[in-house]
């Protein structure tokens, strides 16, 4: 379980206040408009950008001054964040040791990995030599071999077609459920909301307000997420 306790997020003169629990194993969508704060949100929880009022907690501990790092947390990139320089194996491994010092355990989890995400046989390739559906499996696998309870996606998949993407999220849904792990996913479609995660965040007018239930807030949107949908 995560909780943010009477926090405030500040970057220059913007200002987010948040006082929320998400449940262990959840899939909650954060939407609302551009510029209200969800990336915001996302910095504050990963340990990028400090609170500058309230806790952080994950189950019973106090995590708010913890660094990335040491959070119970993986994270995946709008842009996946590979290194055009490594294999595939390597863009993985990283997940496990930055210095790449794997023992053979290791190794097994990262060929464990690309062939839970599709991509067995693939990991001597470069990422240029990948189609973009392949580079996001790659990010995918980094992120399960962290083997973090808590995964944060910063509009996921934003770069791949729409039959690719929902082809993605679909995926990060099995893998989750299959891992147990939770998911906090910025996004600016109410389908993708709708798709994978049955709670949302609604991020608006400078609070990250508690989880609802994403089909009653998509049928009954208040004003501000209304102005946003169109
Ligand atoms: N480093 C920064 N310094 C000052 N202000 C910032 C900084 N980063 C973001 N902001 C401001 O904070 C506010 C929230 O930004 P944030 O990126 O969290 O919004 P968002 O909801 O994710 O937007 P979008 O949907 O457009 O990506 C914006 O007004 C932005 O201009």
């Amino acid at each position: 379980m995560l909780r943010l306790e009477n926090v405030l997020m500040r970057q220059g003169d913007f200002t987010l206040g948040g006082d929320l629990t998400v449940p262990a194993g959840a899939r909650v969508a954060v939407i609302g408009p551009s510029g209200a704060g969800k990336s915001t949100l996302l910095s504050l929880i990963a340990g990028f950008l400090p609170a500058s009022q309230g806790r952080v907690f994950w189950e019973d501990k106090d995590i708010t001054m913890a660094s990335p790092g040491k959070r119970p947390i993986a994270m995946l990139f709008q842009d996946n964040n590979l290194f055009p320089h490594l294999t595939v194996f390597q863009n993985v491994g990283l997940g496990i040791r930055p210095n790449l010092k794997l023992d053979p355990s290791q190794h097994a989890l990262v060929v464990d990995a690309l062939k839970r995400v599709g991509l067995a046989g693939f990991e001597d390739r470069k990422p240029a030599a990948l189609s973009g559906g392949q580079q996001s499996r790659v990010a995918l696998a980094r992120v399960l071999v962290q083997r973090r309870p808590l995964v944060l996606l910063d509009e996921p998949f934003a770069a791949l077609g729409p039959a690719l993407k929902a082809e993605m999220l679909d995926l990060v849904a099995e893998l989750l459920a299959e891992t147990g792990a939770g998911m906090l996913m910025v996004s600016h479609d109410p389908e993708d909301a709708r798709r994978i995660a049955d709670q949302t965040i609604l991020v608006a007018e400078g609070v990250a307000h508690p989880l609802v239930a994403t089909a009653d807030l998509l049928e009954n949107p208040p004003q501000a997420l209304k102005d946003y949908l169109g």
